[in-house]
């Protein structure tokens, strides 16, 4: 488990078991011994729209308030919550979520105008999916970096999905991101006005829960709607007129997208259905207590490299006796050098973005470009 997974939160407060025993919660809590297990795919208003017994044969919808006892705990999509009442998802049933389980990951958001502190979008996504035109909007790599220290700080896994290649050549941009680790998919409109490369999208999203970040107009809705048929239906967010889904709401909202056909990428998914969380509006993530080590883990090399550093080496570009450059110096040939070298420009892109621009995203931006 990487150290961003064990970072407390506003709610963990309340859900770290254990105080009073090893026994779980639930047998401390004989008047919710009935409590069922379910996921949160949606928030509007204070009602929580659940999704119970996934993939299961009772699978079904419901609505759900949040029990006082939870005070002012976030509940937010991707979070699995035990819930009792009425959850038959029948019209006018309304159940009470009494308990959030233990998050393995979550994604913030930054401090703001209206609000001062960094709230909880999402929780338990294992990818973060940062979408960008590669014209109209141009890309600003500014945000994809922000993007990418926010998806690896919270230990998830970063794919860049480049789209409009239609419009722009994604080669800059793509080997931008290379030495990073980040993957990469791109997606184009063919010339009947669908989109094209699809299934890479949709192997790289199976049997995993993702979170998709994007400016407006990149073509993010374009994108759910074409990997999600009907999902913006299934939450009730169709536009009356032209029938086509668009994230209307002010918060996330979890989609489930179907199997891709042929084999899932990388190892082991039983399942290759995934989900898909979409996020409105979100400009810019929660990076004010980023920690070094979180940003370093996904650079293996330089990790090891920088362990051996001066104590408290902020290992950036000005940082006296930094190993990491001595490491570029130290390479066996031309080719190596080139390669470290490229590495540690983008791992300090990274921690430059880090530091400092809370909200940056609000005004005109010059691009590093
Ligand atoms: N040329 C081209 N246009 C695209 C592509 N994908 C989406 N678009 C267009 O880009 C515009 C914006 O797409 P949306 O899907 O609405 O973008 P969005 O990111 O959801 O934007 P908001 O709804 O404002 O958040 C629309 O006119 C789309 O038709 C693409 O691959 N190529
Ligand atoms: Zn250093």
């Amino acid at each position: 488990m990487s150290p961003g997974k064990q970072r407390l939160d506003e709610s963990d407060i309340r859900i770290r078991p254990n105080r009073r025993g090893t026994r779980p919660r639930t047998k401390q809590r004989p008047e919710h011994a009935d409590a069922i297990t379910a996921m949160v795919t949606g928030v509007d208003r204070g009602r929580y729209t659940l999704l119970i017994d996934e993939g299961g044969p009772d699978e079904h919808r419901a609505i759900a308030m949040k029990a006082r006892e939870l005070g002012r705990d976030r509940v937010v999509p991707g979070d699995r919550v035990d819930v009792v009442g009425d959850s038959s998802g029948d019209d006018g049933s309304l159940s009470r979520i009494v308990r959030i389980e233990e998050r393995t990951t979550v994604l913030r958001r930054s401090a703001d105008d209206t609000d001062a502190i960094e709230r909880i979008i999402v929780a338990n996504a294992d990818q973060l999916v940062i979408v960008t035109a590669l014209a109209d909007p141009e890309p600003r790599t500014r945000m994809i970096d922000r993007c990418v220290v926010a998806g690896y700080d919270a230990g998830m896994d970063v794919l860049l999905c480049l789209t409009k290649a239609d419009l722009a050549d994604p080669t800059e941009l793509v080997a931008m991101y290379a030495p990073i680790g980040v993957a990469v998919v791109v997606t184009r409109r063919g010339p009947g006005g669908e989109l094209e490369a699809l299934d890479d999208v949709r192997r790289a999203l199976a049997g995993r829960t993702s979170v998709l970040v994007g400016h407006s107009g990149v073509g993010k809705s374009t994108l759910v709607n074409a990997l999600v048929p009907d999902a913006f239906r299934a939450v009730g967010v169709v536009n009356d007129v032209t029938g086509r889904g668009r994230h209307t709401s002010s918060s996330a909202i979890a989609l489930r997208m179907p199997a891709p056909e042929g084999p899932a990428d990388g190892e082991d998914r039983a399942d290759g259905a995934g989900w898909v969380i979409d996020t409105p509006g979100v400009r810019s993530f929660g990076l004010a207590h980023v920690k070094l080590e979180n940003l370093l883990a996904p650079f293996g090399d330089l990790a090891g490299v920088a362990q051996e550093c001066p104590r408290g080496c902020t290992h950036a570009d000005d940082a006296p006796d930094c190993l990491l450059d001595e490491w570029v110096a130290a390479s066996p040939d031309p080719e190596t050098s080139a390669a470290r070298a490229a590495r540690l420009e983008s791992f300090r892109r990274l921690l430059v973005s880090r530091a400092g621009t809370i909200g940056a995203e609000n005004t005109p931006e010059r691009d590093s470009r």
